[in-house]
């Protein structure tokens, strides 16, 4: 799904290549906003997706990202049931020193042109207030404060899908879903992460915990009564479970080659560096891959609660159903000697056309 790798020379090429309707580029020189909204599919609903802002080395390092980003998005939105497109956007600068109201809100007005055909929510790089911020010119954006009508922190959410995605993907493997007595690393313990460390000791599993923040390694593993291992000898213990929760494209040829796990499921986005290549690795390796966007999808369904009126035991409900689209996603891989990626792009894409051959029948 993402792999992009022909070399498109322009910039049209390139939006073929990752197969998007819109693309908007927003400048501003008095508030110093520059930005890229990517909207890659609306079939199923309006894109949503998060506002990244980073200080990107080169802009087309930022281009990149958004049309990686929010094709995902299309993909999640798919393959979770939603009524909802792909999109993404990113503010190329630095969260500290470059944000303010007035750029925050200029890159607001930006969304309401679209007239809804993009929702935003928070990202890497922004917070609560600045979706406040743009809360102040659009009603397109989700994730604002509780205060304001929102749902609140979505990152327990997410922890419960990833959670779910677990269990289904133990069930596959052991046959039965209990997650007792079963070994988890986890990588990265921040908002999601934190929260996954939560549910797996409520269930008595053994839980490892690292993090480039050892402080917060400490600090978790007493918490919760999980064992601290430092970063750099996570590949050579021996859990029965890897959970990426910090950042993508740890799965890789060098770390396939040390890893000991039986399956891999985090909630880190974009976890294997080529889905191709890496997800065929696996494959083979017999390392059971339960696809981050079909794990990590609670965010989203978060917000998409929010845009319908948020319910909590709905929101619950749809994160819950995570279990089967995991299970689903892992049958037909088997089925079909597919890579787990593969799979789940081909059942997502599959919804994407039924849906479209229904929208263009009226
Ligand atoms: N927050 C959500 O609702 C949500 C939803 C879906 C997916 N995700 C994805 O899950 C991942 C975690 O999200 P989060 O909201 O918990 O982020 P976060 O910033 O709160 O936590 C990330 C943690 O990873 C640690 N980290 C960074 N680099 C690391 C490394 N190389 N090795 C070990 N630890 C490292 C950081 O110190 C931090 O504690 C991200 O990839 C994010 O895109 C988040």
């Amino acid at each position: 799904m993402l792999s992009t790798d022909a070399s498109p020379n322009t910039l049209f090429d390139l939006l073929n290549a990752f197969g998007h309707q819109k693309v908007v580029f927003c400048n501003d020189p008095d508030t110093g906003l520059k930005a890229i909204i990517a909207i890659h599919n609306t079939t199923l609903g309006p894109a949503l997706g998060g506002t990244r802002m980073w200080a990107y080395k080169t802009e087309h390092d930022a281009l990149k990202d958004v049309l990686r980003l929010s094709k995902a998005m299309t993909y999640k939105a798919a393959m979770s049931g939603l009524n909802l497109g792909g999109g993404n956007a990113v503010i190329i600068g630095d969260p500290r020193k470059d944000k303010s109201e007035a750029l925050m809100r200029r890159f607001g007005r930006f969304i309401k042109n679209l007239n809804g055909e993009f929702i935003t929510a928070e990202d890497m790089g922004t917070n609560p207030k600045d979706m406040e911020y743009i809360r102040m010119e659009t009603e397109h954006v989700t994730g604002v404060p509780e205060t304001m009508g929102g749902s609140g922190d979505p990152t327990p959410i997410a922890a419960k899908g990833v959670f779910m995605g677990i269990k289904a993907s133990v069930k596959e493997l052991y046959g039965n879903d209990s997650l007792a007595g079963r070994s988890v690393l986890v990588q990265g313990i921040g908002h999601v992460g934190e929260n996954l460390v939560k549910l797996l000791r409520e269930e008595n599993t053994k839980v490892y915990v690292s993090d480039i923040n050892e402080e917060r390694v400490v600090q978790v593993a007493k918490k919760y009564g999980a064992e601290a291992v430092a970063n750099h000898t996570i590949f050579d213990l021996n859990a029965e479970i890897y959970a990426p929760c910090a950042l993508g494209g740890t799965i890789n040829t060098s770390t396939i080659a040390k890893l000991k796990c039986a399956i891999i499921a985090g909630s880190a986005n974009n976890q294997l560096e080529d889905e191709t290549i890496h997800g065929k690795m696996l494959l083979d390796k017999g390392i059971l891959y339960a696809p981050d966007y079909v794990i990590n999808a609670g965010g989203l369904i978060n917000c998409y609660s929010e845009l319908m009126g948020f319910s909590k035991k709905r929101t619950l409900q749809l994160t819950e159903n995570i279990y089967d689209a995991t299970r689903n996603v892992l049958k037909l891989s088997k089925a079909e000697s597919i890579s787990t990626i593969e799979a789940a792009n081909k059942i997502a894409e599959k919804r994407i056309a039924d849906i479209r051959k229904i929208k263009s029948s009226y």
